[in-house]
Order: C-alpha cells, then sequence, then structure tokens
C-alpha cells in the first residue's frame, strides 16, 4: 500500500490509520512541549476563571439566601406550549422535549410509537463491510465487521472484561485495531481484533506468548518501553488481544514534521529508548522482525516517550523459520540476501529508523528486493565475500567472475541483467539526497534555522552531527557480525551525551 505522503514513497506494508494531528513540529527542534499540535492542546481539567460579572454573583448570592428561608417547592403556573417535567416539579423547555425527551414527545405524539435501541443505526469501522463469512460477522477479508457502540467480549464464560467499541486506530495484516473502553475498570484500551483465519490466530497466539513473557518476566515494572498486553480473549471465534493505549506513531509524526526531519536530540532521546527496548529483547534472545516507525508509537503528544509495539512478526533467536520477515525499508542485508539471521537485524532496522527520523526521509526506500540491496550497495559497499558465498538469495543480485589468484570477484548485476533474469521490470531507484555516502547527506541536511544559530551553536550541532554519523555508521555495518549490540550501541557518545572527540570503539560484553 502507497505511503500516504507528499514524498510520494512506496511502503511495502500497510500502514495503519490512526488519526493524525496536523499542525508540524518546528522543524528540526526539539520541543518535547511541542508534542501536540497547536489548536489541539491536551484538555484543561481545571474550571474556567469565571466570567460572570460581580453583580450577577451579588444575584446569585441573594437567590441563595432567599432559596435558604423558604423551602417550599415554587411552582409556577405552566407556560405555553410547555409540559410537565416527569422527573422534576417545573416544565420541560421546546429544546428539552425535542432532544433528551425526544422519545416521550414522540410517544406523546403517537401512542403505537415503540423505541428500540437495537433499531439505531450502527456506523461500520470496517471495510469493505459486507457480511461474507462467520454467518455475517465477518467481511470478505475475514476481518469481523466492527460498529461503533458494539461490545467485544461479553462472553461470561472467558471471565473477561467486556469492551464498548469507540473508533478504529489501525489496520494491519494482522487485523484491525480499535479504541475500546473496559466497561469494568472503565480504562480506555486499544484492542486488536485478529483475523478469522488459522495462519493469523496461531502467529497472534506466539505474539500473546511473547508479549506476556517480555511484560512478566523481563519488565514487570513497564520502564523498558515495550507495549503492555492486558488480557486476551476469543470474540466471535476472533482472538483479540488489549492493549495499553498509545498515541500516534513515529511515521506520523514525521509526517506531521512535513518530511523535514527531527533534531539530532529528540533523534538521540527516541533512539536511547529503542536502545533499551533492544536490549531487553536481545537479553531475551527476541528478535522484533519487523522495527519501524509505524510500530513506534508515543505514549501521549505530551511527552517524548515512546513504546515499540507489533510483537507479531517477533520470534526466539532459536527459532528463526520465516526467511521473507522485516519491512523493505528497513530490511537487513543478511535477510535480502538470505542468510541465517539474529537480533543483529533488529539493529540495522534501528539505524535505518535513526536516520529517517532526522532526515525525514526513508534511507533505503527501495521499491523491490533488488532495488533495496541496490540503494544499501550504492551508500555503503559491497556485503563482505562470506555474505555473497553464503546467501541463498545473493547470486540473485550478485555476479562474480574469478581474479587472477582464482578468487571470487563480485559485482551487483545490472538492472537488466537482474530484469532479465527474473522478468521483472525494473526501474532505476528515485533519487532523495543529493549526495550519495552517509556522512555527506547528514552533514547536508538543513540546519534549523542556520541564520539565527550563533557560531558556537553551529560547531555543537556540527559536532553532534559527527558523533550521529559515528553512531550510525556502527548500526548500519553490513556485517551483522560487526554490527553493534544494543549493548554497545547505548554507550555511544551520541546517547550518553558525552562531548565527541574521537570515533567510538566498542567495549565487548560477554553476556
Ligand atoms: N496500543 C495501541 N495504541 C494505539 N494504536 C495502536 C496500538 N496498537 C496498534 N495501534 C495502531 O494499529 C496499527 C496496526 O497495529 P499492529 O502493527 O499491531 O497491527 P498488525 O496487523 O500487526 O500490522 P502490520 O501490518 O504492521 O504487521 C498501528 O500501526 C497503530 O497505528
Amino acid at each position: 500500500m502507497a505511503r500516504a505522503s507528499s514524498s510520494g514513497l512506496q511502503h511495502p506494508s500497510i500502514r495503519g490509520s490512526t488519526s493524525t494531528p496536523n499542525t508540524p513540529l518546528s522543524h528540526r527542534a526539539y520541543q518535547p512541549q511541542s508534542l501536540y499540535p497547536a489548536g489541539q492542546q491536551p484538555v484543561s481539567f481545571y474550571p474556567p476563571p469565571s466570567v460572570e460579572p460581580p453583580q450577577s454573583r451579588r444575584q446569585d448570592g441573594l437567590r441563595r439566601v432567599r432559596d435558604q428561608r423558604d423551602l417550599r417547592p415554587r411552582i409556577s403556573p405552566q407556560p405555553a406550549g410547555r409540559r410537565a417535567d416527569p422527573n422534576g416539579t417545573g416544565f420541560l423547555s421546546p429544546t428539552k422535549s425535542l432532544t433528551t425527551h425526544i422519545v416521550t414527545t414522540y410517544s406523546i405524539c403517537n401512542p403505537s410509537f415503540r423505541y428500540e435501541t437495537t433499531h439505531n443505526p450502527r456506523r461500520v469501522l470496517t471495510k469493505p463491510s459486507k457480511p461474507v463469512h462467520n454467518d455475517g460477522f465477518d467481511n470478505e477479508d475475514y476481518d469481523y465487521i466492527l460498529y461503533v457502540n458494539d461490545w467485544l467480549g461479553q462472553d461470561e464464560a472467558q471471565r473477561c472484561s467486556k469492551y464498548l467499541i469507540l473508533d478504529i486506530l489501525g489496520q494491519g495484516t494482522f487485523g484491525q485495531v480499535v479504541k475500546c473502553q473496559n466497561m469494568k475498570t472503565h480504562e480506555i484500551v486499544a484492542v486488536k481484533v485478529v483475523k478469522n483465519k488459522p495462519a493469523y490466530f496461531n502467529q497472534s497466539m506466539m505474539e500473546v506468548q511473547i508479549l506476556r513473557m517480555l511484560n512478566e518476566e523481563c519488565d514487570p515494572n513497564d520502564e523498558h518501553h515495550i507495549l503492555r498486553l492486558r488480557e486476551t480473549f476469543i470474540h466471535k471465534s476472533h482472538l483479540c488481544l488489549v492493549f495499553e493505549l498509545l498515541s500516534s506513531n513515529l511515521y506520523e509524526l514525521i509526517k506531521q514534521n512535513q518530511f523535514g526531519g527531527l533534531s539530532t536530540q529528540l533523534v538521540k532521546v527516541f533512539t536511547a529508548q529503542l536502545l533499551d527496548a533492544l536490549t531487553v529483547l536481545k537479553e531475551a534472545q527476541l528478535i522484533h522482525c519487523d522495527l519501524k516507525p509505524e510500530n513506534i508509537l508515543l505514549k501521549s503528544l505530551q511527552s517524548p516517550t515512546i513504546k515499540v509495539i507489533d510483537f507479531g512478526s517477533a520470534c526466539h533467536e532459536r527459532q528463526t523459520v520465516y526467511t521473507y520477515i522485516q519491512s523493505r525499508f528497513y530490511r537487513s542485508p543478511e535477510v535480502l540476501l538470505g542468510l541465517s539471521y539474529t537480533s543483529a537485524i533488529d539493529m540495522w532496522s534501528l539505524g535505518c529508523i535513526a536516520v529517517e527520523l532526522f532526515l525525514g526521509l526513508p534511507l533505503f526506500p527501495g521499491t523491490s528486493e533488488y532495488n533495496q540491496i541496490t540503494r544499501i550497495v550504492e551508500m555503503l559497499g559491497l556485503p563482505p565475500t562470506f555474505m555473497l558465498e553464503k546467501g541463498k538469495q545473493a547470486n540473485n543480485f550478485f555476479a562474480w567472475h574469478p581474479d587472477e589468484y582464482g578468487q571470487r570477484q563480485y559485482r551487483l548485476k545490472s538492472l537488466e541483467q537482474y530484469s532479465r533474469e527474473h522478468g521483472t521490470n525494473e526501474q532505476p531507484g528515485k533519487k532523495y539526497f543529493s549526495h550519495t555516502t552517509l556522512p555527506d547527506i547528514i552533514r547536508a541536511a538543513p540546519m534549523q534555522k542556520s541564520s539565527s544559530k550563533s557560531p558556537a551553536e553551529m560547531e555543537k550541532e556540527t559536532l553532534h552531527r559527527t558523533s550521529f554519523i559515528d553512531f550510525v555508521s556502527g548500526l548500519l555495518n553490513l556485517n551483522p557480525f560487526e554490527r553493534w549490540t544494543p549493548q554497545q550501541a547505548r554507550m555511544h557518545p551520541f546517547i550518553t551525551g558525552e562531548k565527541w572527540t574521537k570515533p567510538y570503539v566498542v567495549r565487548h560484553f560477554y553476556l
């Protein structure tokens, strides 16, 4: 599905449709306070300052004194056209008769009128909404047809709470995510209603297992930026996962900022939290397998706290059964080449995400697997020979000839050769950056209001960028064995905030 952006970039996966605030964050400015857009400030719970004139307050006081003296109910004569309020002592105004008391009004006009809530037109949230499967509960895509004000989880036998459906939050490969209210606790939550197909059901059960382990064993105090799973239940044969409710995702934040990129400071704040989450995952020997801006959500619009979501593709490092994993823009070289993989693939995705947050545009927006690998090679060079020799897919993309010593010399196949061999019509990828190397692209990104920055501030920003370049280079290492682990990356001066002096040399951890 196309990435709904002004850049017109294509994205390999389905995008969620969480409602997006429109007003941009200031370009490259770190303003935690400005995470909510202008005109959408959080609701104030304080009463508004009184605007009553002092005289009216005095009159009100006089009325109270009078009311205290005379406690008899005062029934004024029936005003013309008004009927008595059945719940009170007064009379109903025409407005009340035609709004809150409309049912009685209709019944008075027509004694045979009967009102049933079940006859209310229901706003449908699922598209397409035509009933096809599961006794008419599911559409043609095996998605449960959701309506506003409908219920989920009212099955007594499962002892789950009852959830009132409020709105749609997003849609993904596995199903729909809806905003609901838990009628017992009144908490507003996000419920993922999984498609009614065994493959999605089983994979989502893996998500449940992994999230339970992460929540209960690895992060019991909710300190490491991992989504919380509240409960699960089955509704009309659909597995439902109840999550804490989060806010916009980072793709929406980038978009809201008009693809202008975030400040190095805000990129650092987000990246540090992601490294925290990835450290927990690595220690548990888990791989997320689908890290991307859409799967990183702000907790609220008031602060830059984030959470990693969507563990639907996650797996244990010893059970890496799938080869077609990760969203294309964030897919690691080892996965593209068909090699075995480890949690290092998440660190590659993190490198891509950190640069995208800074630049506002994806670093490697491949339009096909061939285009993806071409973009990576053009920027970072050829992968190490052992990866090209061992990768099951390497021969699709690379050709070789023996050199004078009999060693294989690899080169990327040309667009024409690849298209001919695979029956595709590969097109040269659109170039989004005027520079080709990563350091040049990062250095050339426009600085925020550079004219108003003092020379000292400019120098500081240059140092931040140098540190950032060194940081992302450690994540975007083509060789997964040399790529930094989250434990190593979090000690980098870009994350610790130490002054940049020289390239970072990793400290070795013996886990
Ligand atoms: N806890 C949450 N709070 C608010 N919105 C959420 C939450 N979880 C998911 N969403 C929204 O729903 C969308 C889809 O969720 P999720 O990625 O978990 O589904 P999926 O079917 O696994 O998607 P994918 O196609 O990426 O695998 C997200 O992009 C997000 O916009």
